[in-house]
């Protein structure tokens, strides 16, 4: 770990670091205090010692970027089997690699069961998939699953590094940024890649008002983390020829700080985002008889009925049924807006719906060049004869 910063001078070799440290990475050796693997960047040291002898490197290495190459997707195992971000992951890193000549490689970290999870990936065109398989990394703990990653990354050096913006993946991520001291850029909603093997990590920034375009131009790798349902998922391939290798875990990988003493199941109703079907209500439905008018259109196709901002604002929803720049993006089968006027910050979180119908009684509403199917009409008109209408199909 050289982002320590012992301080010879000023330390008097009085050991308190090492007996603070909880990791026990900390020794005394001929030249002073030295830092092994087992180091967790906690900063115990750093508070610990009196003669403020022991810094964190603040700026961030300069390396070689030549000597890092290829993608490496953290591929997230949810009760068993693979969540559905991997695949996205991988058909986004697909692309930029094609574009820079570029591998894809994949990690795997969990208990029993993983490397036969790892088989899956292979028909996605991946190269390589790395497998740590240990009784230790059944369930997730944050501080070995990301010994495992950080010795993954060590061992393969790829200049970027992709992860779910998933519960686990957002506390995966920052761990792993922070040891290998370089910029992780969360919640990216485009990913590009310059010639200069550089990603252009674009996300939306102080509330939404502005697209920021990051990008980390002297240290290596680049971490980047990406909302579910964001980016397309990968095609498979015709002849897959990628394969799983099995990586050596060490005790102190598999050794966690953290003891699970029990877990259950929540059954969580699906979120916004995770929904095939979603009715939305803008600023058009003028009460909450009105929204409970297009709520029954919603559950009627079996969907979720989501807000506007104003409407949230309004009280009618709460932000986790938001679309847009500061609620949620989604990527539904089908989603009907009723009333809303197609804003930017609105348009841009939905436009990739596979079929977006509009009920707007403004024929110039901005909605319709976002739309496949515009219905310009009242939607007090509209939305009970199109229930109505479902209803009885179903009944059929
Ligand atoms: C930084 C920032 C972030 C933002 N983030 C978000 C965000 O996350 N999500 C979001 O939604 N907005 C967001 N906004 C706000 C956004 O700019 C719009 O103001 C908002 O999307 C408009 O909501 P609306 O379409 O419901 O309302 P309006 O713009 O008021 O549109 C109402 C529409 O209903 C139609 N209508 C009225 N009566 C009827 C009727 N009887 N039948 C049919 N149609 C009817 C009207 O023609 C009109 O087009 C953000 C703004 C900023 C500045």
């Amino acid at each position: 770990m050289d982002f320590l910063k012992f301080d010879a001078a000023k330390c008097t070799l009085c050991g308190k670091c090492i007996d603070k440290c909880p990791f026990g990475a900390l020794s005394i050796e001929a030249k002073g205090i030295a830092v092994g693997d087992a180091c967790r960047m906690c900063g115990m040291c750093v508070r610990s010692c009196p003669e403020g002898a022991i810094r964190f490197e603040q700026r961030a290495n300069t390396v070689d970027k030549s000597k890092w190459s290829d993608f490496l997707v953290y591929v997230e195992q949810e009760r068993g089997d693979i969540h559905p971000v991997a695949f996205e992951l991988i058909g986004e890193a697909r692309k930029m690699a094609r574009k820079v000549g570029y591998k894809v490689n994949c990690v795997l970290v969990g208990g029993e069961g993983t490397a036969e999870n790892a088989k899956k990936l292979l028909p996605y065109g991946v190269d390589t998939v790395y497998v740590y398989e240990h009784p230790g990394f059944e369930g997730f703990r944050a501080d070995c699953c990301a010994d495992a990653v950080a010795d993954c990354i060590a061992a393969t050096k790829p200049s970027s590094v992709l992860i779910g913006a998933t519960a686990l993946g957002r506390s995966l991520a920052p761990r792993l940024s922070t040891r290998f001291h370089t910029g992780l850029t969360a919640d990216c909603t485009t990913l590009d890649i310059e010639p200069s093997t550089d990603m252009v990590q674009i996300r939306p920034a102080f509330g939404g008002n502005i697209m920021a375009q990051i990008a980390i131009r002297r240290s290596r790798p680049q971490f980047a983390t990406v909302r579910y349902r964001v980016m397309d998922r990968a095609e498979r391939v015709q002849n897959p020829t990628g394969s799983v290798v099995k990586c050596t875990v060490t005790d102190d990988m598999a050794r966690s700080r953290i003891r699970i003493l029990s877990s259950e199941v929540i059954e969580k109703q699906k979120t916004i985002d995770e929904e095939d079907i979603l009715v939305v209500a803008g600023r058009g439905v003028r009460s909450e008889k009105d929204v409970a008018m297009c709520r029954r259109l919603a559950e009627a196709l079996g969907g979720q009925l989501a807000f506007t901002r104003p409407m949230v604002e309004n009280g009618y929803g709460d932000q986790m049924h938001q679309i847009g720049l500061s609620g949620r993006t989604v990527r539904p089968r089908l989603i009907i807006t009723c009333g809303v006027s197609g804003a930017i910050q609105f348009t841009s979180c939905m436009k990739d719906a596979e079929c977006i119908v509009a009920i707007n009684s403004d024929p110039e509403a901005q909605i319709f060049k976002t739309a496949h199917y515009c219905i310009v009409d009242d939607l007090y008109q509209v939305v009970p004869r199109l229930t109505a209408l479902v209803q009885n199909r179903k009944e059929d």
